[in-house]
């Protein structure tokens, strides 16, 4: 696995290195003792899996407030999508800055997401999976969000959007 820290400190892209033979590939996607000792999260206590068909869509931007605030690590497990984190910490110097980069199946990716990170992601094909591992349990009283939209922060989506929630569409600007 290769760790390669993004401009937003504490966030990292993780790249799997599969063992591949005429199978076909195995890979580790965690490895807690590899975590702990890069000084990231190694305990997770909820899996999530999303299926989002419509290229276009956007889910997010979504973070959960202390005391339910959680470390996410995603991956794409089927499909492509441009998976975006937004920095809300109030003592960083990336303070609303956003990184985005494409996860797929076949790049088998991950995007860790540290604590005050908002996250979301927008689909570039049909039917994309993305599976989470998450250091929180879903905690609805302490869930929040912000506008994929939010001209502070002026995310550049790939695609016109196709598909959002209600919930996401009720999201207020950060500022
Ligand atoms: C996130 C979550 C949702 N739910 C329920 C609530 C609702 O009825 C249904 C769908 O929830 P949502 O609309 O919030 O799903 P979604 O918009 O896909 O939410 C996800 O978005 C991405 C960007 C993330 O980062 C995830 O952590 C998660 O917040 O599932 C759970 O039961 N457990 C959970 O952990």
């Amino acid at each position: 696995m290769i760790f390669t820290e993004t401009p937003i400190a504490g966030a990292f892209v993780i790249t799997p290195a599969p063992r591949r033979d005429s199978r076909g590939w195995f890979m580790r996607t965690f490895d807690q003792n590899t975590f702990i000792a890069s000084g990231l999260c190694g305990n997770w206590v909820q899996m999530n899996h999303s299926m989002t068909t419509q290229p276009g869509s956007i889910r997010g931007m979504h973070f959960q407030h202390t005391p339910a605030a959680e470390v996410k690590l995603v991956r794409c497990v089927a499909g492509r999508v441009f998976d975006v984190l937004v920095d809300l910490r109030p003592n960083s110097a990336t303070r609303w800055q956003w990184f985005g980069t494409e996860l797929s199946a076949q790049n088998g990716q991950m995007l860790y997401i540290p604590e005050g990170c908002a996250h979301g992601f927008q689909t570039l094909e049909p039917n994309c999976e993305l599976v989470y591992c998450h250091s929180a349990a879903y905690a609805p009283e302490h869930e929040d969000g912000i506008r994929y939209n939010d001209p502070t922060i002026n995310i550049t989506w790939p695609l016109p959007v196709t598909d959002i929630s209600e919930r996401d569409l009720g999201f207020i600007n950060v500022q």
